[in-house]
């Protein structure tokens, strides 16, 4: 199977210091990959790097046969990449169903979005993904009035109606109660029947019960890859990060 995703020995230099030091990934169709390791590992940075928010110094990124290093962010958004960042960006003055169009047509302005005729296709695709983030009952409610986790399924949704083949979420579950995490860790799954998923996450009990593949990082590169079983066999992996997390316990 080709990969969604190649990271190719990616470097990047921000005057002099190195956030990435030569980091390979490859991210297959279907896959949910979990990404974690300590802080400043440069986990964030790898995501900035594949939606091109940070260009690479060196190394290459490839989204199936497209080499997307020096791609403009809008351009790679096109491609089908989509990056969810931890802070949701919604219009809060906007209802729930509001921000879905708005996220639908993004190229055109907001007045346009709320004034122009919905055909029945996107009005369907809105109903289904609304049910599928569990928020079609609060379509009509302003965004703001959701509860956290609520507005982090928006954002999800708002980022799926563009149907991306590869979605980027950096600790999606920040915030978020036990019953909305539960549900966040479902509806990622169910996500990566269209489209791989990219996952930067800390919580470490949240990678146990959702991850298959996990990508242990530190200092700019690739630990090691495997199974939560395998990684917490790693020897340095327990040292740098999982036994740190234990002695926090
Ligand atoms: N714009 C920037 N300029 C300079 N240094 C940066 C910049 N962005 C990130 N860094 C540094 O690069 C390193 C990697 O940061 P990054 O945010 O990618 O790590 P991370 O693994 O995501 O960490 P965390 O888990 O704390 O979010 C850190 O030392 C950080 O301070």
């Amino acid at each position: 199977m080709k990969p969604v995703l190649m990271c190719c020995n990616v470097s990047v230099d921000f005057d002099g210091f190195y956030a990435l030091q030569g980091a390979d990934l490859k991210v297959y169709p279907h896959e949910v990959r979990f990404l974690i390791g300590p802080n400043g590992a440069g986990k964030t940075t790898l995501l900035d790097v594949i939606c091109g928010k940070t260009r690479a110094s060196n190394g290459k990124v490839l989204f199936y046969s497209h080499d997307i290093t020096d791609m403009p962010e809008h351009k790679i958004v096109r491609l089908g990449i989509s990056r969810k960042f931890q802070s949701p960006s919604i219009f809060h003055q906007l209802t729930v169903w509001e921000n879905m169009e708005l996220a639908l047509k993004q190229d055109r302005g907001l007045f346009a979005v709320l004034q122009a005729k919905m055909s029945e296709v996107d009005r369907d695709m809105i109903i289904t993904l609304l049910q599928r983030i569990e928020l079609l009952d609060y379509a009509d409610q302003k965004a703001g009035s959701l509860s956290h986790g609520q507005k982090q399924w928006l954002e999800i949704g708002m980022q799926l109606i563009q149907f991306p083949q590869l979605l980027l979420l950096d600790e999606p579950i920040a915030g978020m109660s036990a019953a909305e995490r539960e549900r966040t860790g479902e509806l990622i799954h169910e996500i990566a029947r269209d489209c791989a998923v990219v996952i930067v996450e800390h919580d470490m009990d949240f990678v146990r019960r959702f991850s298959k593949q996990v990508t242990v990082m530190h200092e700019g590169k690739v630990l090691c890859e495997g199974t939560m079983e395998d990684i917490q066999q790693n020897e340095k992996v327990v040292e740098i990060y999982l036994g740190r997390e234990e002695k926090a316990c």
